[in-house]
């Protein structure tokens, strides 16, 4: 069915803002969309799809949409849409159009030089080759410039895993167990779930599989105390107090307000009591301090670059750069630091993040443990081994999209070591058996 030609100049107007990267691009495509209410859910989706697959394609489409005389916007515009809704969708097209679009859809991708079929800024292809070799970086960017799919949690507080596959069914929507996330479920296409009386009573949840695994990887039990040093708008939280099956005592920290406020509806949701959320000034404030000593579990998901998300967030690569995430690498070892001090003798540490690098993942790790000899690595296979989870790792959790059909997820599993007592000094007894200091 085509469109109307209308959609095309809407597209290339909300791109034009989106491509200054000034914000986030869902942002901007909400307001675009609160500001242009007559759109319906269809013309939403599609122009939304199309802003995202030029954000996925830029290097490439870049290079076509210089050529020609029609204004370079409206050609990223005309090839986002050519990509999702097909050449035939689209009406009102110059000669000049329909050529550019069937000529780029008859390209052979695989024969173009290596960083544009990644599309990747420089900076960022470099960075994973060095740490992938560049077969293996461009696997990684081609899965990561493919939309993600749609994961759920089941909520074991109100539901179980096969209840909810048989309620879906009858919406109708098909869903499937996933492999390592023992309450995941992997739906298909992507519905809206708002509605559905699941989502409204609290049975589900929209997680990704990769950040199911990383919660679980913490192990808290039952009437233990835990902290989620960074918890923001709850999505590992809410695992987690589910875990605790509603006892103990679970502190949800963050330094956003404005992130933290989005957990309380989830919350209420969810039917958890034991979850206190609380509003820090940042890792030092003195309301960690009175729990220092004092937690069996601490989850710090720490502020990264977000690389690993790209498949949800494909502006990010474009939006982020070398020097912010060297900025944030001191950031991230502060905040391991400050939450370290909560994990009582025997308890866990875990250090995650949802991006690709080394340098906000491994090495902020061994830097920790260089500086904290009070704390040594639990390997990650130890740890999967507990709980349970089927997935070979080495040292450390490290999800890939083109691996493991996940976000890229990194996890570090820290344990305090016992207090070590410092031996017994035998007291001689007599004086005179003292070693004399030599004069
Ligand atoms: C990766 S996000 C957390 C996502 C969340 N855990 C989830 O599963 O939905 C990182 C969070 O760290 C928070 N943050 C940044 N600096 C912090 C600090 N110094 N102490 C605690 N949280 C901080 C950010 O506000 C953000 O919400």
């Amino acid at each position: 069915m085509r469109l109307p030609p209308a959609i095309i100049a809407n597209t290339e107007e909300v791109l034009r803002e989106i491509l200054r990267f000034t914000s986030p691009a869902d942002v901007t495509l909400s307001r675009y969309f609160k500001d242009h209410p007559r759109f319906g859910g269809r013309e939403r989706g599609v122009i939304a799809e199309a802003v995202y697959a030029v954000l996925r394609n830029k290097s490439f489409f870049t290079d076509f949409a210089g050529a020609g005389n029609t204004p370079s916007m409206r050609k990223l515009a005309l090839l986002g849409l050519a990509e999702t809704v097909g050449i035939d969708a689209l009406g009102g097209l110059s000669e000049d159009e329909t050529h550019l679009l069937t000529r780029v859809k008859e390209v052979d991708r695989s024969l173009l030089p290596p960083q544009t079929q990644a599309n990747l800024p420089g900076w960022l292809y470099d960075k994973l080759v060095a740490q992938f070799g560049e077969q293996e970086a461009l696997q990684l960017a081609a899965v990561l410039n493919t939309p993600a799919p749609l994961d759920l949690r089941v909520n074991s507080i109100k539901a179980n895993r096969e209840d909810v596959i048989a309620e879906l069914a009858k919406a109708p929507i098909a869903a499937e167990p996933m492999p390592y996330a023992p309450l995941g479920l992997r739906v298909h296409k992507k519905p809206a779930l708002q509605n559905l009386p699941l989502f409204k009573e609290g049975a589900i949840e929209v997680q990704d599989e990769g950040s199911q695994v990383l919660a679980q990887l913490l192990g808290a039990r039952r009437g233990e105390m835990v902290v989620d040093f960074c918890a923001g708008a709850g999505g590992k939280t809410l695992a987690l107090g589910a875990t605790m099956r509603n006892t103990g005592r679970l502190y949800a920290f963050d330094v956003s307000d404005k992130r933290l406020s989005k957990l309380k509806p989830r919350l209420a949701r969810s039917g958890l009591s034991n979850v206190h959320p609380v509003l820090i000034a940042h890792e030092r404030d003195a309301k960690i301090k009175r729990l220092a000593g004092k937690i069996d579990r601490v989850l710090v998901d720490a502020p990264c670059s977000g690389l690993g998300t790209l498949r949800r967030n494909p502006d990010v690569k474009w939006r982020q750069k070398p020097e912010a995430v060297a900025e944030m690498q001191e950031k991230q070892a502060s905040i391991l630091d400050g939450a370290s001090r909560l994990v009582k003798t025997g308890g866990r540490l875990v250090y995650a993040t949802c991006s690709l690098l080394n340098e906000e993942n491994d090495v902020i790790v061994e830097q920790f443990l260089s500086t904290h000899p009070d704390f040594e690595l639990v390997p990650m296979n130890q740890v999967l081994e507990e709980q349970k989870i089927p997935l070979e790792m080495d040292q450390y959790l490290k999800m890939l999209p083109h691996k493991h059909q996940t976000d890229g997820f990194f996890a570090a599993v820290l344990q305090r070591k016992a207090k070590v007592k410092a031996p017994a000094v035998e007291t001689p007894a007599d004086e005179s058996e003292l070693p004399q200091a030599e004069e």
